[in-house]
């Protein structure tokens, strides 16, 4: 199984499991404010690390994409979501895909 996959299905797993057990289940337990606030700082931390210490750039990616799979499994989605969207994206050129968002083409 690729990674990412594996960190997706860990991540899922820890859903509900007891929050002194693991990081993860510890995210989930203090509830989706707090874990779209790790996105965030995380995210910052990327963008920095791009732009002063891009020798970190890779590690702060993983952080990124490690809170993201969180986010989404708390939200009750997972990679497989993300890569339906990435599939349907594929059949729309990039002009027309913001258009393509709303069923109504309007934002
Ligand atoms: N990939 C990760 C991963 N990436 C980052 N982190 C954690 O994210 C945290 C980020 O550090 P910060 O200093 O920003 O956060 P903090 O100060 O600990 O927490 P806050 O006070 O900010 O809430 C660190 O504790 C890292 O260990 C991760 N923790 C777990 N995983 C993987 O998730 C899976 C499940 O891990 P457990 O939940 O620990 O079992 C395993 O496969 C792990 O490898």
């Amino acid at each position: 199984m690729d990674p990412l996959d594996r960190l997706d299905a860990t991540i899922r797993a820890r859903r509900g499991a007891d929050p002194a057990s693991s990081y993860t289940a510890s995210l989930f337990a203090k509830g989706r404010g707090k874990i779209a606030q790790k996105v965030g700082e995380e995210a910052t931390e990327t963008v920095i690390a791009a732009l002063a210490e891009p020798h970190t750039l890779a590690s702060e990616a993983a952080d990124l994409v490690f809170h993201l799979l969180v986010l989404l499994a708390d939200a009750g989605l997972g990679l497989d979501d993300v890569r339906a969207e990435l599939v349907r994206r594929e059949g729309v050129s990039g002009h027309d895909e913001k258009a393509a968002r709303s069923p109504q083409g309007t934002r």
